[in-house]
């Protein structure tokens, strides 16, 4: 097993990564000071029906646990789902020593990191990732819910107590939760280190060539890069704001989608190719992208989407400024920068791209 450890401003904590990492739960919860009077597991009905009885194992007979179920996909990443984990919480008498351990992808991840970080002002929690698109979700603090107006409009940077991440537990997920996770594992390589890309290119030349030493590789370095920018700016002053390369469209088409029938990660791949056609110098880069996700299987962008419903979602993007939509570009791979764009710009250059993809 593996342990990286991300380092913020607000809570240093531990990442452990590998076959049956699940077995440091009972340690990591009894190190922490003050003891916990009580867990509450929340999860999606998928994941609960395939991993819950392995993390209950752990906590039986050492820890008191209830148990919170929703619905799965990204659209129950809402605010009834949010209240209901927050009356379920009250109800079963959770206090201020609780922990929260959320167990799934970046759906719970998120939603539950938001009901920790504001149950009774706050309390702990513990990230138990279930996806390969968690070592991204699962680290860094960003916790919230949807809003029909836009993806992750409200929430808290709250980091967790630790992340506990079984990779036994990835075995089961289907091809198109595969790309979606490798997809942040490329966006973190594109905007960050040339030669863990080309390792990527070299080696994921089908899915199947995401297991064992190759997926341990993708899931261990995409955490390094997330820690390596969060460790240095938490709450998104300036240069987290490369993390979202890709995310300016790719949010506007999951809400266009009201957050169903596409994948996060299979979205940010839009917004990542859109991304990259935007400049001569990155114009070739994109295209040997495309190439490669088409050959992944990665789907071609939604037919029937409203450019001008995605302009005026991307005019809401949380980093844009005023008119200014602030796009993440890249020079070349490992550097990128803000670009400000008016949307009658981006209207045009939108149009073609979704033509051509
Ligand atoms: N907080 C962050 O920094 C951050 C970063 C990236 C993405 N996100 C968010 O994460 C969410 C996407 O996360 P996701 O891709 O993990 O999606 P998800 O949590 O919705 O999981 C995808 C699907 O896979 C199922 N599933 C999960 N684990 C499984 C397993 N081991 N075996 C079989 N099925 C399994 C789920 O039930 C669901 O149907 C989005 O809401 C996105 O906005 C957040
Ligand atoms: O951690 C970050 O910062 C990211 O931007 C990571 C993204 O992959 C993730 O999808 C994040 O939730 C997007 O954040 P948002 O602030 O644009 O909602
Ligand atoms: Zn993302």
């Amino acid at each position: 097993m593996k342990q990286i450890n991300i380092t913020t401003p607000s809570k240093n904590y531990p990442v452990y990564v590998g076959e049956q990492a699940i077995t440091k739960l009972g340690e990591v919860l009894q190190s922490l000071t003050p003891a916990p009077k009580n867990v509450l597991i929340i999860t999606d009905h998928n994941v609960g029906e395939l991993y819950l009885k392995d993390v209950q194992a752990e906590l039986d007979q050492k820890f008191s646990y209830e148990s919170f179920q929703i619905k799965p996909g990204d659209s129950q990443k809402s605010f009834e789902n949010y209240y209901a984990c927050q009356s379920f919480a009250l109800e079963k008498g959770l206090d201020r020593t609780s922990v929260i351990l959320a167990l799934g992808g970046g759906m719970i991840g998120d939603i539950a990191g938001f009901v920790a970080g504001t149950y009774m002002r706050g309390i702990r929690f513990i990230q138990i990732p279930t996806t390969i698109l968690a070592h991204d979700s699962a680290v860094g603090g960003k916790t919230g819910i949807n809003h029909p107006e836009g993806k992750n409009m409200i929430g808290v940077f709250h980091q967790p107590e630790a992340v506990i991440y079984s990779t036994d537990f990835l075995s089961t997920l289907p091809e198109n939760e595969i790309r979606s996770g490798f997809a942040e594992v490329i966006k973190h390589a594109l905007i960050a280190d040339p030669s863990f890309y080309e390792y990527l290119r070299k080696n994921i030349t089908t899915l199947n060539d995401l297991k064992d030493e190759h997926l341990l590789n993708c899931l261990t370095r995409g955490i390094e890069i997330k820690n390596e920018v969060v460790s240095q700016d938490e709450r998104e002053k300036g240069i987290r704001a490369f993390l979202n390369f890709g995310h300016t469209l790719g949010h506007a088409i999951e809400g266009e989608l009201r957050y169903k029938d596409i994948t996060h990660g299979e979205a940010v791949a839009h917004g990542m190719l859109f991304a990259l056609s935007l400049k001569e110098e990155t114009i070739q880069l994109g295209k040997n992208l495309k190439r490669w996700l088409h050959d992944l299987g990665y789907p071609t962008t939604p037919k029937n989407l409203s450019v001008s419903s995605l302009i005026n979602r991307m005019k809401k993007d949380k980093k844009a400024a005023g008119r200014t939509i602030n796009m993440v570009l890249l020079e070349q791979t490992g550097h990128p920068y803000i670009a400000p764009y008016q949307a009658i710009d981006l209207e045009e250059k939108l149009t073609e791209f979704l033509k051509e993809n």
